[in-house]
């Protein structure tokens, strides 16, 4: 199968200068990995572990202070190939929204409180293409209905929606063309449990309906468990662990995935969840060696020395660990003044 989405040795860093001295941040730091078409795959990963910069790096948001040292995110398109990274500013405004779309981190918040939603949708339209307004009102009224918003939401300001609501009309919204691939950044944070759900309801829907592409990003593990296919590890900029949702959660490889798995809550067992010791690295000043081995309880001497690559132990399960591959699987830190 050939993949939608095939990225390979991203390296995508946030530069700046400050007070003469140039600061890198490797945000996301030599990343490969494959989507397919017709699935959900989930990232996760603490906060700063770089989830965002890749999502922005996947849609082609790539502004200073980020910059792209290296590497593709090659796009396949009715089998016609696209590195976004290299595109012009045009070509990509032609792919977004149509092809590929971004539910932002809390995207609710976009809705321009002094427009009403019918406006905000006709605003989104108009910097988009040139459309005629009827046909484009009948097609939000269509994605409106689709989604069981009612109409009334039209003529109401976001302030006045709830936040599951407002949720809903910014997925309504990011999804108006019915595009191929959608791509949503934490689409259920600051939202109650039940909204979660119905959010979660909400783009299974879609996904059943549309037959699209999502990747979604949540630091929370049980959102990824209760829609995606398959689920991508994220540490310190890195891909640690890829595989099929119940592989992961029932066979975790790397120390981390555990960690994470560990932490989630279990209605009735009243053990203490057990969380990865210390905090993740600054991604500012990464020390030699694997980015976990100083919070990893069952490190091995080389683990301090080298960073382990990406290994496939099955067809669909990768980890990159020492604790499950030789020597041959290490690469050598980036050295971002390599690039600069
Ligand atoms: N504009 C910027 N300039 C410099 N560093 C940045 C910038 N934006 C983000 N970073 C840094 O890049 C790293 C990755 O941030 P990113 O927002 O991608 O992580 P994340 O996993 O999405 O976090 P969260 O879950 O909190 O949103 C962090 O160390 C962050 O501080």
């Amino acid at each position: 199968m050939n993949p939608i989405i095939s990225v390979k040795n991203l390296k995508s860093f946030y530069i700046s200068n400050i007070l003469d001295v140039t600061v890198v941040v490797k945000a996301v730091n030599n990343v490969t990995f494959d989507i397919f078409d017709d699935e959900i795959v989930g990232i996760a990963g603490e906060s700063g572990c770089g989830k965002t910069t890749l999502l922005n790096t996947l849609m082609g948001i790539i502004d200073p202070p980020l910059k792209v040292f290296g590497g593709e995110i090659k796009y396949n398109l009715n089998n016609k190939y696209y590195d976004i990274v290299k595109l012009e500013e045009d070509e990509k405004t032609k792919l977004r929204w149509n092809v590929v779309s971004y539910i932002p981190q809390g995207s609710m918040s976009i809705l321009n409180p002094i427009r009403k939603i019918k406006k905000i949708f006709f605003d989104f339209a108009k910097s988009h293409e040139d459309l005629d307004e009827n046909k484009f009102e009948r097609i939000v009224d269509e994605r409106l209905e689709s989604l069981k918003l009612p109409l009334r939401v039209k003529n109401s300001y976001s302030h006045q929606l709830s936040g599951g609501m407002r949720q809903r009309v910014a997925i309504a919204l990011a999804t108006i063309f019915k595009p191929k691939i959608v791509i949503a950044d934490e689409p259920t944070t600051a939202l109650d449990v039940v909204m979660q759900r119905d959010i979660i309801d909400l783009l299974s829907e879609i996904h059943e309906e549309e037959k699209n592409t999502m990747i979604l990003v949540s630091h929370d593990l049980s959102i990824h468990a209760n829609i995606c296919a398959r689920i991508m590890i994220m540490y310190a900029g890195q891909i640690v662990e890829i595989g099929k949702t119940e592989t992961i959660f029932e066979n975790p490889l790397h120390p981390y995935t555990k960690f994470l798995i560990n932490s989630l809550p279990i209605i009735g067992d009243k053990k203490v969840r057990e969380a990865a010791p210390g905090k993740p690295p600054s991604l500012l000043n990464l020390s030699e060696g694997c980015p976990f081995h100083e919070r990893c309880p069952i490190a091995l001497p080389i683990c301090s020395r080298k960073n382990p690559r990406l290994k496939w132990k099955t067809e669909d399960h990768a980890v990159a660990c020492f604790l499950h591959g030789g020597e041959d699987t290490y690469h050598e830190q980036i050295n971002a003044k390599t690039y600069i």
